[in-house]
């Protein structure tokens, strides 16, 4: 278990990169972004068979998260990238056209399980780490130094994604109330006892950012 871990979860475009980068550059940790394997799964999907993603994950996709090192006022930042058979991949998975496959995906458990042991292995490799995605405080880093669960109201997150994506019009901005899961996970991390819920709705990225590193120092000491 890494010194200083943090988890984020939190319904679609709840502000959990946004929170997720600003920690790991101010902290000098990684970052890994679990929804992108899931993408990039999606992805996947359309080029190999399920079955073949349940058992043969490991060699077929290369996830390396962003590091963030502080250095001075600057952070370094080295943006993570995803290879899918040695290919690149960063920027497809992030195609509209993938909502149906990234649905499958979410809802197969082998899926999932295989995805687990993925991040669980770059969780290993760093000394420290703010990971971010549904099921992370329950399934990934049950011994984190905070468990954050963000949201925000659905409009605002849907007005958000759309302003997000003005200039990308291939990307997906489909926004939908919080899910099932969404909500199992958000009563779980609220029965955790270092855990922090920030409604954003009508907080700036700055104030939850501070809001988290007060949590995050309240929980340490
Ligand atoms: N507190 C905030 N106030 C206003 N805008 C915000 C806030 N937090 C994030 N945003 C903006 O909302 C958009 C979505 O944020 P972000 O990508 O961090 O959400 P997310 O929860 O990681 O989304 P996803 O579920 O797709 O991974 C971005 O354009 C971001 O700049
Ligand atoms: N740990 C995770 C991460 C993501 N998912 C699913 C939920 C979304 O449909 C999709 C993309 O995630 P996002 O980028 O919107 O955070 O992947 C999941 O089920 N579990």
């Amino acid at each position: 278990m890494p010194a200083v871990s943090i988890s984020i979860d939190g319904p679609t475009a709840s502000g959990k990169t946004t929170l997720a980068t600003r920690l790991a550059e101010e902290l000098g940790l990684a970052f890994l972004d679990t929804g992108v394997t899931y993408r990039s799964l999606a992805y996947a999907l359309d080029h190999v068979p399920i079955e073949r993603l349940r058992t043969d994950l490991g060699s077929l996709l290369v996830h390396q998260p962003e590091i963030h090192r502080r250095h001075g006022k600057k952070g370094i930042c080295q943006n993570h990238a995803i290879l899918f058979r040695g290919e690149d991949i960063t920027q497809e998975i992030w195609h509209a056209s993938l909502d149906a496959n990234l649905k499958s995906i979410a809802q197969d458990q082998a899926c999932r399980r295989e995805i687990l042991r993925l991040h669980q292995n770059i969780v290993e490799k760093y000394d420290g780490i703010v990971a971010v995605g549904r099921d992370v405080a329950v399934t990934l880093l049950p011994h984190a130094s905070l468990h954050v669960y963000l949201t925000a109201s659905e409009t605002m997150r849907r007005e958000r994604r759309r302003a997000q994506y003005r200039t990308h019009k291939d990307r997906s901005t489909s926004v939908g109330p919080a899910t099932e899961r969404d909500l199992q996970n958000r009563d779980a991390i609220r029965a955790m006892p270092n855990a922090l819920e920030v409604d954003s709705t009508y907080s700036p990225a700055s104030a939850v950012f501070a809001a988290a590193l007060h949590g995050l120092r309240r929980h340490s000491s």
